[in-house]
Protein backbone atom coordinates (compact mmCIF):
# COMPACT_ATOMS: atom_id res chain seq x y z
CA UNK A 1 0.00 0.00 0.00
CA UNK A 2 3.18 2.28 1.04
CA UNK A 3 6.25 1.99 0.18
CA UNK A 4 8.01 3.97 3.59
CA UNK A 5 6.38 5.02 6.48
CA UNK A 6 8.07 7.35 9.12
CA UNK A 7 6.72 7.23 12.44
CA UNK A 8 7.58 10.12 14.85
CA UNK A 9 7.11 9.22 18.45
CA UNK A 10 7.35 5.34 18.42
CA UNK A 11 5.21 4.77 21.97
CA UNK A 12 2.39 2.66 22.39
CA UNK A 13 0.24 4.10 19.46
CA UNK A 14 3.22 4.91 16.76
CA UNK A 15 4.99 1.29 17.79
CA UNK A 16 1.67 -0.44 17.44
CA UNK A 17 0.40 1.27 13.76
CA UNK A 18 3.70 0.31 13.02
CA UNK A 19 3.60 -3.75 14.00
CA UNK A 20 0.21 -3.87 12.71
CA UNK A 21 0.87 -2.16 9.08
CA UNK A 22 4.27 -4.18 8.85
CA UNK A 23 2.05 -7.45 10.01
CA UNK A 24 -0.58 -7.28 7.23
CA UNK A 25 1.96 -6.42 4.42
CA UNK A 26 0.60 -2.83 3.85
CA UNK A 27 4.61 -1.09 4.28
CA UNK A 28 7.58 -1.89 2.58
CA UNK A 29 10.00 -0.08 5.25
CA UNK A 30 9.64 2.25 8.74
CA UNK A 31 11.33 4.93 10.24
CA UNK A 32 11.02 5.92 13.40
CA UNK A 33 12.05 8.86 15.04
CA UNK A 34 11.93 9.56 18.97
CA UNK A 35 13.52 12.22 21.34
CA UNK A 36 13.81 9.38 23.75
CA UNK A 37 16.86 7.59 22.01
CA UNK A 38 16.54 4.50 25.33
CA UNK A 39 13.31 4.20 23.56
CA UNK A 40 14.03 4.56 19.61
CA UNK A 41 17.09 1.99 20.20
CA UNK A 42 14.44 -0.51 21.83
CA UNK A 43 11.69 0.31 18.92
CA UNK A 44 14.77 -0.75 16.97
CA UNK A 45 15.78 -4.29 18.91
CA UNK A 46 12.43 -5.82 19.10
CA UNK A 47 11.54 -5.32 15.27
CA UNK A 48 9.04 -2.51 16.13
CA UNK A 49 10.33 -0.12 12.83
CA UNK A 50 13.09 -1.52 10.13
CA UNK A 51 15.09 1.67 10.76
CA UNK A 52 15.95 4.66 13.13
CA UNK A 53 16.77 8.41 12.12
CA UNK A 54 18.69 10.60 14.09
CA UNK A 55 16.51 13.52 12.97
CA UNK A 56 13.44 14.66 11.85
CA UNK A 57 14.88 15.41 8.33
CA UNK A 58 16.25 11.89 7.77
CA UNK A 59 13.01 10.67 9.01
CA UNK A 60 10.48 12.06 7.08
CA UNK A 61 12.59 12.89 3.67
CA UNK A 62 11.73 9.54 1.98
CA UNK A 63 8.65 9.02 3.39
CA UNK A 64 5.06 8.29 1.36
CA UNK A 65 3.54 8.69 4.90
CA UNK A 66 4.10 10.14 8.17
CA UNK A 67 2.49 8.80 11.22
CA UNK A 68 2.52 11.29 14.54
CA UNK A 69 2.09 9.87 17.88
CA UNK A 70 3.60 11.80 20.09
CA UNK A 71 2.19 14.08 23.57
CA UNK A 72 -0.93 15.94 21.74
CA UNK A 73 0.79 19.88 22.82
CA UNK A 74 4.16 18.55 20.95
CA UNK A 75 2.11 17.44 17.76
CA UNK A 76 1.72 21.27 16.28
CA UNK A 77 6.05 21.26 16.97
CA UNK A 78 6.90 18.26 15.53
CA UNK A 79 4.81 18.51 12.06
CA UNK A 80 5.92 22.12 11.79
CA UNK A 81 10.07 20.82 12.50
CA UNK A 82 9.27 17.87 9.40
CA UNK A 83 7.26 20.07 7.12
CA UNK A 84 10.14 21.72 5.42
CA UNK A 85 11.08 18.06 4.64
CA UNK A 86 8.86 16.39 3.48
CA UNK A 87 8.73 15.04 -0.01
CA UNK A 88 5.93 16.12 -2.70
CA UNK A 89 3.04 13.87 -2.61
CA UNK A 90 3.78 13.00 0.96
CA UNK A 91 0.50 12.85 3.46
CA UNK A 92 0.86 13.38 7.01
CA UNK A 93 -1.28 12.45 9.95
CA UNK A 94 -1.40 12.09 13.45
CA UNK A 95 -3.27 9.44 16.10
CA UNK A 96 -3.58 12.54 19.25
CA UNK A 97 -6.52 12.05 21.22
CA UNK A 98 -7.32 15.99 20.94
CA UNK A 99 -8.36 17.24 17.54
CA UNK A 100 -9.54 20.77 16.75
CA UNK A 101 -6.72 23.18 17.22
CA UNK A 102 -4.57 20.64 16.49
CA UNK A 103 -5.86 20.04 13.06
CA UNK A 104 -6.12 24.06 12.58
CA UNK A 105 -2.87 24.66 13.53
CA UNK A 106 -1.39 21.31 11.35
CA UNK A 107 -3.40 21.57 8.05
CA UNK A 108 -1.39 25.78 7.07
CA UNK A 109 2.01 24.09 7.88
CA UNK A 110 1.96 21.47 4.78
CA UNK A 111 4.22 22.65 2.06
CA UNK A 112 2.61 22.73 -1.02
CA UNK A 113 1.16 19.09 -2.64
CA UNK A 114 1.31 17.44 0.94
CA UNK A 115 -1.64 16.75 3.05
CA UNK A 116 -2.21 16.98 6.52
CA UNK A 117 -5.50 14.39 8.10
CA UNK A 118 -6.38 14.21 11.52
CA UNK A 119 -6.98 10.98 13.40
CA UNK A 120 -7.51 9.28 16.46
CA UNK A 121 -7.80 5.47 17.01
CA UNK A 122 -10.25 5.14 19.71
CA UNK A 123 -7.56 2.01 21.55
CA UNK A 124 -4.74 2.04 23.39
CA UNK A 125 -3.92 0.82 27.43
CA UNK A 126 -2.60 2.29 30.28
CA UNK A 127 1.40 1.69 29.51
CA UNK A 128 3.51 3.71 27.13
CA UNK A 129 6.80 3.14 25.02
CA UNK A 130 8.00 0.85 21.96
CA UNK A 131 8.10 -1.78 24.14
CA UNK A 132 4.16 -1.71 25.13
CA UNK A 133 3.52 -1.71 21.43
CA UNK A 134 1.61 -4.75 19.85
CA UNK A 135 0.50 -5.60 16.62
CA UNK A 136 -3.05 -6.32 17.68
CA UNK A 137 -3.97 -3.32 19.05
CA UNK A 138 -6.05 -1.65 16.52
CA UNK A 139 -7.85 -4.81 15.16
CA UNK A 140 -12.04 -4.48 15.91
CA UNK A 141 -11.48 -0.85 17.00
CA UNK A 142 -12.57 2.20 16.04
CA UNK A 143 -10.22 5.25 14.13
CA UNK A 144 -11.83 8.58 14.10
CA UNK A 145 -10.78 10.44 11.36
CA UNK A 146 -11.45 14.53 11.02
CA UNK A 147 -11.50 15.88 7.61
CA UNK A 148 -12.13 19.46 7.48
CA UNK A 149 -13.07 21.40 4.14
CA UNK A 150 -9.03 21.63 3.32
CA UNK A 151 -8.39 17.89 3.16
CA UNK A 152 -7.27 16.37 -0.10
CA UNK A 153 -9.42 13.33 -0.79
CA UNK A 154 -7.24 10.91 -2.04
CA UNK A 155 -4.85 11.27 1.13
CA UNK A 156 -8.12 10.59 3.37
CA UNK A 157 -8.39 7.34 1.48
CA UNK A 158 -5.15 6.20 1.69
CA UNK A 159 -4.97 7.21 5.49
CA UNK A 160 -8.58 5.58 5.88
CA UNK A 161 -7.28 2.05 3.86
CA UNK A 162 -4.09 2.32 5.97
CA UNK A 163 -6.23 2.14 9.26
CA UNK A 164 -8.40 -0.35 7.91
CA UNK A 165 -5.46 -2.86 6.93
CA UNK A 166 -4.37 -2.10 10.37
CA UNK A 167 -7.61 -3.43 11.60
CA UNK A 168 -10.30 -0.69 12.39
CA UNK A 169 -13.52 0.54 11.66
CA UNK A 170 -12.56 3.98 10.48
CA UNK A 171 -15.45 6.88 11.07
CA UNK A 172 -14.90 10.38 9.56
CA UNK A 173 -16.44 13.06 12.05
CA UNK A 174 -16.14 17.38 12.24
CA UNK A 175 -12.87 18.41 15.02
CA UNK A 176 -15.43 19.86 17.56
CA UNK A 177 -17.73 17.35 17.23
CA UNK A 178 -14.79 14.37 18.10
CA UNK A 179 -13.46 16.48 20.82
CA UNK A 180 -16.70 16.87 22.88
CA UNK A 181 -17.63 12.99 22.13
CA UNK A 182 -14.36 11.97 23.60
CA UNK A 183 -13.98 14.85 26.18
CA UNK A 184 -17.18 12.75 27.36
CA UNK A 185 -16.34 8.95 26.75
CA UNK A 186 -12.82 8.71 27.44
CA UNK A 187 -11.08 12.34 29.46
CA UNK A 188 -13.51 12.84 31.63
CA UNK A 189 -13.47 9.17 32.96
CA UNK A 190 -9.81 9.52 32.75
CA UNK A 191 -10.23 12.68 35.06
CA UNK A 192 -12.61 10.88 37.52
CA UNK A 193 -10.34 8.14 37.78
CA UNK A 194 -7.00 10.03 38.81
CA UNK A 195 -9.61 12.27 41.71
CA UNK A 196 -10.56 8.81 42.68
CA UNK A 197 -7.30 7.49 43.78
CA UNK A 198 -6.37 10.99 45.25
CA UNK A 199 -10.00 11.02 47.47
CA UNK A 200 -9.14 7.24 48.49
CA UNK A 201 -5.74 8.14 49.58
CA UNK A 202 -6.85 10.80 51.33
CA UNK A 203 -9.07 8.82 53.26
CA UNK A 204 -5.63 6.90 54.30
CA UNK A 205 -4.79 10.00 56.63
CA UNK A 206 -7.55 8.36 59.47
CA UNK A 207 -7.06 4.47 58.09
CA UNK A 208 -3.01 3.15 57.68
CA UNK A 209 -2.28 1.89 53.91
CA UNK A 210 -6.01 2.14 53.43
CA UNK A 211 -5.47 1.53 49.39
CA UNK A 212 -3.23 -1.93 49.80
CA UNK A 213 -7.02 -3.34 51.04
CA UNK A 214 -8.15 -2.59 47.49
CA UNK A 215 -9.56 -4.76 45.18
CA UNK A 216 -11.51 -5.74 42.11
CA UNK A 217 -13.59 -2.74 41.89
CA UNK A 218 -11.32 -0.42 43.01
CA UNK A 219 -8.69 -1.91 40.41
CA UNK A 220 -10.84 -2.42 37.48
CA UNK A 221 -12.34 1.12 37.97
CA UNK A 222 -8.68 2.90 38.64
CA UNK A 223 -7.16 1.02 35.89
CA UNK A 224 -6.62 4.13 33.67
CA UNK A 225 -5.04 6.14 36.20
CA UNK A 226 -2.10 4.56 35.73
CA UNK A 227 -1.94 5.64 32.52
CA UNK A 228 0.89 8.24 31.16
CA UNK A 229 0.74 11.77 33.68
CA UNK A 230 2.03 14.34 30.63
CA UNK A 231 -0.07 12.57 28.41
CA UNK A 232 -2.97 13.19 30.33
CA UNK A 233 -2.28 16.59 31.65
CA UNK A 234 -1.58 17.58 27.47
CA UNK A 235 -5.09 16.08 26.81
CA UNK A 236 -6.68 18.08 29.97
CA UNK A 237 -4.99 21.40 28.57
CA UNK A 238 -6.06 21.10 25.15
CA UNK A 239 -9.37 19.87 25.07
CA UNK A 240 -9.97 22.85 28.11
CA UNK A 241 -13.63 23.45 27.23
CA UNK A 242 -15.42 20.18 26.24
CA UNK A 243 -13.75 19.23 29.35
CA UNK A 244 -14.78 21.41 31.70
CA UNK A 245 -18.71 21.19 30.49
CA UNK A 246 -18.26 17.56 31.11
CA UNK A 247 -16.62 17.77 34.77
CA UNK A 248 -19.46 20.34 35.76
CA UNK A 249 -22.28 17.79 34.47
CA UNK A 250 -20.42 14.69 36.60
CA UNK A 251 -20.41 17.41 38.97
CA UNK A 252 -23.91 17.90 39.22
CA UNK A 253 -24.46 14.02 39.12
CA UNK A 254 -22.49 13.44 41.87
CA UNK A 255 -24.35 16.37 43.77
CA UNK A 256 -27.71 14.96 43.29
CA UNK A 257 -26.22 10.98 44.35
CA UNK A 258 -24.31 12.52 47.42
CA UNK A 259 -27.68 14.20 48.38
CA UNK A 260 -29.68 10.90 48.17
CA UNK A 261 -27.55 8.53 50.06
CA UNK A 262 -27.14 12.08 52.69
CA UNK A 263 -31.83 12.05 53.39
CA UNK A 264 -31.33 7.47 52.79
CA UNK A 265 -33.76 7.39 49.81
CA UNK A 266 -33.00 4.33 48.91
CA UNK A 267 -35.59 3.95 45.64
CA UNK A 268 -34.15 6.95 43.93
CA UNK A 269 -30.56 5.19 44.50
CA UNK A 270 -32.21 1.97 43.04
CA UNK A 271 -33.91 3.69 40.40
CA UNK A 272 -30.82 5.02 39.53
CA UNK A 273 -28.49 1.96 39.57
CA UNK A 274 -30.71 -0.11 37.54
CA UNK A 275 -30.47 3.10 34.71
CA UNK A 276 -26.83 3.14 35.06
CA UNK A 277 -26.40 -0.70 34.52
CA UNK A 278 -29.19 -0.78 31.85
CA UNK A 279 -26.77 2.13 29.84
CA UNK A 280 -23.66 0.45 30.43
CA UNK A 281 -24.79 -3.53 29.74
CA UNK A 282 -26.01 -2.08 26.22
CA UNK A 283 -22.43 -0.95 25.46
CA UNK A 284 -20.60 -3.96 26.55
N1 LIG B 1 -2.27 5.70 25.11
C1 LIG B 1 -3.47 5.68 24.60
O1 LIG B 1 -4.34 4.98 25.12
C2 LIG B 1 -3.76 6.50 23.38
C3 LIG B 1 -4.84 6.10 22.55
C4 LIG B 1 -5.10 6.85 21.39
C5 LIG B 1 -4.33 7.97 21.10
N2 LIG B 1 -3.32 8.33 21.94
C6 LIG B 1 -2.52 9.50 21.54
O2 LIG B 1 -1.37 9.04 20.87
C7 LIG B 1 -0.26 9.88 21.13
C8 LIG B 1 0.89 9.02 21.68
O3 LIG B 1 0.47 8.37 22.84
P1 LIG B 1 1.21 7.03 23.33
O4 LIG B 1 0.27 6.36 24.28
O5 LIG B 1 1.75 6.27 22.18
O6 LIG B 1 2.40 7.67 24.15
P2 LIG B 1 3.86 7.06 24.42
O7 LIG B 1 4.41 7.81 25.59
O8 LIG B 1 3.83 5.58 24.48
O9 LIG B 1 4.67 7.49 23.10
C9 LIG B 1 4.92 8.81 22.77
C10 LIG B 1 6.37 8.89 22.29
O10 LIG B 1 6.61 10.18 21.72
C11 LIG B 1 7.93 10.59 22.04
N3 LIG B 1 7.98 12.03 21.88
C12 LIG B 1 7.48 12.99 22.70
N4 LIG B 1 7.64 14.21 22.14
C13 LIG B 1 8.25 14.01 20.93
C14 LIG B 1 8.65 14.85 19.89
N5 LIG B 1 8.44 16.17 19.96
N6 LIG B 1 9.25 14.31 18.80
C15 LIG B 1 9.47 12.98 18.72
N7 LIG B 1 9.10 12.11 19.70
C16 LIG B 1 8.50 12.62 20.78
C17 LIG B 1 8.13 10.09 23.45
O11 LIG B 1 9.53 9.96 23.75
C18 LIG B 1 7.40 8.73 23.42
O12 LIG B 1 8.27 7.67 23.11
C19 LIG B 1 -0.76 10.96 22.08
O13 LIG B 1 -1.06 12.11 21.33
C20 LIG B 1 -2.02 10.37 22.67
O14 LIG B 1 -2.94 11.39 23.02
C21 LIG B 1 -3.00 7.62 23.03
O1 LIG C 1 -7.94 1.57 27.44
C1 LIG C 1 -7.25 2.52 27.77
O2 LIG C 1 -6.30 2.39 28.55
C2 LIG C 1 -7.56 3.85 27.26
O3 LIG C 1 -7.56 4.75 28.05
C3 LIG C 1 -7.78 4.07 25.83
C4 LIG C 1 -8.43 5.40 25.46
C5 LIG C 1 -9.85 5.44 26.07
O4 LIG C 1 -10.64 4.54 25.77
O5 LIG C 1 -10.16 6.37 26.81
C6 LIG C 1 -7.60 6.53 25.96
C7 LIG C 1 -7.26 7.57 25.20
C8 LIG C 1 -7.43 7.56 23.77
O6 LIG C 1 -7.28 8.72 23.13
C9 LIG C 1 -8.22 6.50 23.24
C10 LIG C 1 -8.54 5.43 24.00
Amino acid sequence: MIKTLAVIGVGLIGGSFSRALKAAGAVQRVIGFDLDSENLTEALQLGVVDEIAADYASAVSSADLVFLAVPVRAMTAAVAACAPYLPAGCVVTDGGSVKEELVAACEPLMPEGCHFVGGHPIAGTEHSGAKASFATLFQGRRCILTPTSRTDQQALELVQRLWEAAGSRVECMEPLTHDRVFAAVSHLPHMVAYALVHAVDRSAEEEENILAFSAGGFRDFTRIASSDPSMWRDIALMNRLPLLAVLDRYQQEFAALKEKVAVGDGAWLENYFTTSKRLRDEII
